[in-house]
């Protein structure tokens, strides 16, 4: 377990304990800012862990944030004086108040320095035309965004996120992701971020907390525990690791983006993006295939040297091999999928140069919400 030092900066939480037959065992260590996620399979634990850390949930352990101690061996502090925006599957708005009177419900009447401020909510989640209507009159993912401003709102110093989507189709998710994306880019908040979604979580999360039946399997940056071959993320049949690039240049006459992550270059299909900007790329292990000598000519527009640095056994015919970029390999991780065959054919082994042809590259994150809906 994760020793408890209540350090400036970390959120430190440790829960174990039963609930009817379910046992939680979990502790984990992570930097409070950016988006963690909780992930893992239905019934792991994850509310559970959410809820032991607003304090719903009584369990033995220990629970910092940020250097203050919301739980340990001699105190507990009840929910309501714990500083949690908390954001559920459904979002419960008050019916008989109008957009603006939920926003603000639950906002103390004097705001503690360095406060989120209301214009800012209504902007950067894009309320503006909604604030004077009833919930009644708000689409699902438009009461989902006023939850979200509402817990906001409140000035927590930790947002506990439970599955904000999961309620949502598939189009109304894509609708508010970006505007979650634009809360994680301006906003300076910690969020626990529970999702069983792996799309939402490359989209949203800086880092995972890894569970299993009520245990952390691992915890770190999501990339690295993606393209660990011990954990189950690099072996499922839709593996992918999520690379964090800088935009280079933009061919507008291709529509393509280079896009630049440690060890190599990648062009990718997007709109123009600022130079400079950072960008996140999802490349499934699938679409990931490999050459011993440069191909010399073929329709795959990602071709880069790489250096592989270990091998899985996965089914019986196929193979998860994990990729370091660059000619030394000493760059980001990539995942390969070959068959066992080809494998072997290529005496493909550890510390071999190879070609990775990267056949499906596209970004995580769209970037901005859409238009019309901004509020500004
Ligand atoms: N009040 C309760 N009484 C008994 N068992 C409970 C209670 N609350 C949760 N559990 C059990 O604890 C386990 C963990 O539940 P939890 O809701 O934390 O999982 P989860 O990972 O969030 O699942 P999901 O992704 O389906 O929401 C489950 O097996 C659940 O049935």
């Amino acid at each position: 377990m994760t020793q408890a030092t209540g350090a400036p900066g970390t959120i430190e939480a440790a829960f174990s304990g039963r609930i009817g037959a379910f046992a939680l065992d979990a502790a984990f260590s992570v930097p409070a800012r950016g988006v963690t996620a909780l992930f893992g399979p239905s019934g792991c634990g994850k509310t559970t862990v959410l809820r032991c850390m607003a304090g719903l949930t009584r369990l033995d352990g220990r629970c910092l944030v940020d250097g203050d101690v919301w739980q340990d061996a001699r105190q507990f502090r009840p929910a309501h004086r714990r500083p949690v925006g908390y954001v559920f599957q459904e979002a419960s708005l008050f019916p008989h108040l109008s957009v603006r009177r939920n926003l603000l419900y639950g906002a103390p009447l004097v705001p503690p320095p360095r406060s989120i401020a209301f214009d800012e909510v209504v902007r950067l989640l894009g309320l503006a035309h909604l604030l004077d209507r009833g919930p009644h009159h708000l689409s699902g993912g438009e009461r989902q965004r006023v939850a979200v401003g509402r817990a906001l709102l409140s000035q927590p110093r930790l947002l506990l996120m439970d599955e904000p989507l999961s309620a949502l189709d598939r189009a109304t998710k894509d609708e508010i992701l970006p505007f979650l994306e634009r809360l994680h880019g301006a906003l300076d908040l910690p969020v626990l971020y529970v999702s069983h979604d792996m799309a939402e979580v490359e989209r949203l999360a800086d880092r995972l907390v890894l569970l299993e039946r009520g245990r952390v399997l691992a915890c770190g940056p999501l990339a690295a525990l993606q393209s660990n071959p011990d954990l189950p993320l690099a072996t499922t049949r839709d593996a992918a690791v999520s690379l964090d690039g800088i935009v280079e240049s933009y061919d507008g006459a291709d529509g393509l983006i280079a896009l630049a992550v440690r060890g190599a270059r990648f062009l990718v299909p997007a709109p123009p993006g600022e130079i400079g900007a950072r960008r996140r790329l999802s490349i499934a292990a699938g679409d990931v295939s490999l050459a011993l000598e440069m191909p010399r000519a073929s329709t795959i527009l990602n071709v880069v040297d790489a250096r592989i640095l270990s091998v899985t056994a996965l089914r019986s015919h196929e193979m998860t091999l994990v990729l370091g970029l660059g000619a030394d390999g000493a760059g980001d991780r990539l995942l390969a999928r070959v068959t066992r065959r080809s494998f072997v054919q290529l005496d493909l082994r550890v510390g071999l140069a190879v070609h990775a042809q990267v056949k499906g590259v596209a970004l995580a994150a769209a970037g901005s919400p859409p238009a019309g809906v901004s509020g500004a």
